[in-house]
Order: C-alpha cells, then sequence, then structure tokens
C-alpha cells in the first residue's frame, strides 16, 4: 500500500511517556511562579517531556525550518493571480535570503533549508537547497490526479529522509514551511477530504482573490473531489489525487520528526493540511505537532480542531514559507527551558503560599 520506509517510520512513531509528563507536571508545581501561571506553555513543557522521554526534555536548539517547494497543475483553472513562475522565483529568494522567512528566521536563530521536491523548472544545485524533485509538477485535479500513488510514496519518504537529515546534522526541533503557487488549492481539497467538511467551508482567498475566482475555486475543487472520491482512509490515495508534492513531502516530515521523537511546528493551511494526512497515516504523529499560528484560510481553523491543536499565535497571517512556524519557535523553546533553568521554591529561598 505505500512502501517500507513509510510503513517503518509510522510503526517507529510512539505513545507520549507517562512518567515524563508526570515528573514534569511534578516539577512545574515546584518552580518560583504560582501554579498555572505559565497558562497553555505549562502543559506544551509536559508535551514535550513525554515526547523526548525525559524530564527535562532537550532544550529545543538548534532549531531547523525546511521549505518543500512545489508547483501545481490546477494552476491552469485560474485560482490564484500569481504565475507558477513565482514559486522557482521565491525560491531563489529564499537561497539569497530575501524573503520575510529569512528574515524571521536570523531573529530567531533557525536554520533554513529549502526541499525542491516538485517545482515545475529545474533548479540549478545550491548551498541549503536539497535537490529531490519527484516530478516537474503535478498534474491538473479537476482534470486528472494531481500525481501517481508512487510519486505520492516518493515524496512522503523525501520528507521522511529530509527531517531524519536534519535530526541527524543536530537539529532539534524542526519547523515546517512551503512555498507552491496555487497549493492554496490542494490544501482545502486536501482539508475537505480529511475532516468530511464541504469544499466552500474551507476554501479561502490564498495569496489574494477576487470575489468570482474564489467561486471558480471553490467549484474546481468539488469537481476534483467528484472526479477522484478520495478518502480519508486512504491518505496516499488522497495526496496523490488531490493534493501536492509540497504536502505529501511535508507529511513525511511529520512522521520522519514524530518517529524520532522530535517536536515539529507546523506553519499555515498547507502544513496543516499536511499533517490531517500525516495524522490520517499514523494518530500518534499528532503528539509531535505544534500549530505555530493560525492562518487567516478558513480551511486551516477546521484543519486544527481536527488535529485538537490551539495555534499558539494568532497574527492575521496568510504567508505560508514557515513564517508563523519560525515566529512561534522562541514560545516553545522559552517554554522547554523553564523546566531546565528555573529555580524551585526550596533551592531559591521563596516562601510557598
Ligand atoms: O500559510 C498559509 O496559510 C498561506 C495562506 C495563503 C497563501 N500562502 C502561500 O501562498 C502560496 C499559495 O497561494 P495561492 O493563492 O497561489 O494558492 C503558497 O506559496 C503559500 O505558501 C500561504
Ligand atoms: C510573493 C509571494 C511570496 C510568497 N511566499 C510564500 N508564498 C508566496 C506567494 C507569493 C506570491
Amino acid at each position: 500500500m505505500t512502501s517500507e520506509l513509510i510503513r517503518t517510520t509510522i510503526e517507529g512513531i510512539s505513545p507520549l511517556d507517562g512518567e515524563a509528563m508526570q515528573a514534569a507536571r511534578q516539577r512545574q508545581a515546584r518552580l518560583t511562579k504560582p501554579a498555572g501561571s505559565l497558562g497553555e506553555l505549562e502543559e506544551l513543557s509536559v508535551r514535550m517531556a513525554g515526547l523526548a522521554a525525559s524530564c527535562p526534555p532537550p532544550v529545543l536548539a538548534p532549531a531547523a525550518l525546511a521549505i518543500f517547494a512545489a508547483d501545481h497543475g490546477v494552476h491552469a483553472q485560474e485560482v490564484t493571480p500569481w504565475p507558477q513562475a513565482v514559486t522557482t522565483q521565491m525560491v531563489a529568494n529564499f537561497l539569497a535570503g530575501g524573503a520575510a522567512v529569512n528574515a524571521f528566521a536570523r531573529q530567531a536563530g533557525v536554520g533554513v533549508t529549502i526541499v525542491d521536491v516538485g517545482v515545475l523548472s529545474d533548479l540549478d544545485p545550491a548551498d541549503g537547497l536539497i535537490l529531490a524533485k519527484v516530478r516537474n509538477g503535478t498534474a491538473d485535479m479537476s482534470e486528472e490526479p494531481a500525481m501517481s500513488r508512487e510519486e505520492a510514496v516518493a515524496a512522503v519518504e523525501t520528507g521522511i529522509g529530509v527531517a531524519g537529515r536534519l535530526i541527524d546534522e543536530g537539529a532539534r526541533i524542526l519547523l515546517t514551511g512551503d512555498m507552491g503557487i496555487a497549493n492554496t488549492t490542494a490544501s482545502a481539497a486536501l482539508i475537505s477530504v480529511f475532516t468530511g467538511r464541504d469544499a466552500g467551508m474551507v476554501t479561502g482567498y490564498g495569496t489574494g482573490i477576487d470575489a468570482a475566482t474564489h467561486l471558480r475555486k471553490i467549484e474546481v475543487i468539488k469537481r476534483a473531489l467528484a472526479l477522484h472520491e478520495p478518502s480519508a482512509e486512504d491518505p496516499i490515495g488522497a495526496l496523490s489525487t488531490v493534493g501536492g508534492l509540497e504536502h505529501a513531502a511535508l507529511a513525511g516530515f511529520v512522521l520522519g520528526a514524530a518517529a524520532r521523537r522530535v517536536p515539529v511546528i507546523l506553519d499555515g493551511v498547507t502544513a496543516v493540511a499536511a499533517a490531517l494526512a500525516a495524522q490520517a497515516l499514523a494518530p500518534l504523529s499528532r503528539e509531535a505537532m505544534i500549530a505555530g499560528h493560525r492562518s487567516v484560510e478558513p480551511g486551516a481553523t477546521v484543519a486544527l480542531a481536527k488535529l485538537d491543536l490551539a495555534p499558539l499565535l494568532e497574527f492575521g497571517m496568510r504567508l505560508g514559507e514557515g513564517t508563523g512556524a519560525v515566529l512561534a519557535y522562541p514560545v516553545v523553546a522559552s517554554a522547554v527551558r523553564v523546566l531546565h533553568e528555573m529555580a524551585t521554591f526550596d533551592s531559591a529561598g521563596v516562601t510557598e503560599k
């Protein structure tokens, strides 16, 4: 059904460690602050301890962002105002350090790697660029499957491989990024499949479209869903018929992180759509996921509810690239640092109530 690598990766994902979580809860109760005063960060630190199976869990540095880039055949249906060439042009911009995510990553101390998993044009090798093209863009999902099952499997495997490579190179936390003109169409289609919600409820304005284009985008997604009848029971089938190469790779990236017990911060609508595929393949992978922010795309909120994840930031962003994940990274790292560095009432001689 899938592949040996995907199967062993899924089998390698195990539950959170209850003992480490208990130790983290007890430690939180001893730290020099009123109980519960760090709000959601306390439970996040407990989950990070459970994921690492140690208390305290490792400090979450270095951090590595992978931006998976790919093109989309559904672009032919005029679902976005931007030319497909912008995907390739933005890859060059990422490599030159000129994109928003580069500025954010420098601020937060996050390493950036770009992965060509399916950009339309052939790219030259460059520092910081992994050439892992599965095919030159997908086919138009409204007319035929976006890709073959074999290609979807290959893209998932690419994501697993990138996660493993970044972790082997020292990363203690992974962050998702994406670049692909027209990929909000594929994201909405996937979210509709995995949540059972109507396309009209999960389709947004992407990079910025008018009302007529929005209506066409919804119709295009409905046509693709009617044509292929993808099912949440067959995540690879859903990825291959209505997904994108970056969605498949991001699903693999999440699975790869979870199998190595490394947390992964999800960015926007593309990441959460891919995370739904990962969750469908391996429900326990959800425990490794952190929602960096809430994208304004309506599908993102629907997907986050299905993942049962509360986003850390809500800034009205809809850029992608990994920007929301990078902004959230210091929050997550700070939550873990609390367990390492805060004094207890005993050690600091602070009187308890
Ligand atoms: O991350 C998000 O939530 C998000 C929301 C809207 C647009 N984007 C980015 O914009 C591109 C896709 O937008 P579109 O309108 O061409 O489908 C792609 O490169 C995404 O990274 C990203
Ligand atoms: C300019 C531009 C930058 C982006 N970054 C991520 N998606 C994008 C889409 C566009 C159009």
